[in-house]
């Protein structure tokens, strides 16, 4: 298995603070990995880098076999599919749903006067398909729902054929419902061979898809533990991350829960 993403004692330092502390980090192309911290861990950070959007302050970055600092990101970032707030904030709210997936292909966040294929737009609309909002195509972004949102832009993610997705709180704003519906294909995704190394970001333990295989918990920009997802989601290992004492339930259908004690 070839890793897709290498970090070797990265540091990040703003004015006097370490947001992200000697960090080491090995995803293998494959792995379903969630990253789970509270607020101000350095999650988005740490993202920012994986995405080769931020360079470290030190410390050595592998991004699909290219290292950080030696190569054009702009080569680079097209390899790399992400939904985040910060994407979603770039598309203009009257592109359409399909233009804001299609424009994907040429790595900008609304149309102009680029020339895409039938290939391009059949890949397009089957995506829309895959995550259920086929029937919006023609509405604008800014119509859609937080949900219907999140699912376009994770569609407009998968476009390029990536080698690794990153999804930042892809379920951020939904009701249960529309979450529920999100963590179903996310687990679709997480057990599909052909799906690229997938990392995600969440801020609860629910939204943490059957099927994600590792887990990175960070706290004060220093990884409290990381490994297999069984090993590494434990009562002990989150509730030190939290700096909560919490009671942790894993359930049979693979999900998590947890309450404080
Ligand atoms: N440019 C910057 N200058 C100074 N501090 C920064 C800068 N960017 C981030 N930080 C700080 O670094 C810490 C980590 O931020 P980051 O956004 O990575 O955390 P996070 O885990 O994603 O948080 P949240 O869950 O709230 O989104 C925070 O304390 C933040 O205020």
């Amino acid at each position: 298995m070839a890793s897709v993403l290498k970090l070797n004692r990265v540091t990040v330092s703003r004015g006097n603070k370490n947001i992200l502390d000697t960090v080491n980090w090995t995803v293998q192309d494959g792995q379903r990995w969630v990253v789970l911290g509270p607020n101000g861990a350095g999650k988005t950070t740490l993202l920012s880098i994986a995405a080769a959007r931020l360079h470290p302050t030190a410390g050595e970055v592998d991004i699909l076999d290219e290292i950080l600092g030696a190569v054009d990101v702009f080569e680079l970032r097209p390899r790399i599919g992400i939904s985040s707030a910060p994407v979603a904030a770039q598309i203009p709210i009257k592109e359409t749903v399909l233009n804001v997936v299609i424009t994907a292909a040429y790595g900008v966040a609304g149309r102009w006067n680029e020339q895409y294929d039938s290939f391009d737009d059949h890949q397009a609309r089957a995506l829309l398909d895959d995550w259920g909002i086929g029937h919006l195509a023609d509405r604008t972004f800014g119509s859609l729902s937080e949900g219907e949102k999140k699912r376009a832009l994770i569609a407009r993610a998968l476009m390029t054929d990536p080698e690794m997705l990153i999804l930042d709180e892809p379920g951020a704003g939904m009701d249960i419902a529309g979450r529920e519906d999100l963590v179903g294909r996310l687990t679709n995704l997480a057990v599909d061979p052909a799906a690229p190394a997938t990392i995600l970001v969440t801020h609860h333990l629910e939204e943490i898809p059957a099927g994600f295989t590792h887990a990175l918990l960070l706290r004060d920009g220093k990884v409290v533990a990381e490994g297999p997802i069984e090993e590494t989601i434990t009562t002990e290992n989150v509730s030190a991350t939290y700096g909560l004492d919490l009671d942790l339930t894993t359930h049979s259908n693979g999900r998590f829960s947890a309450f404080a004690r």
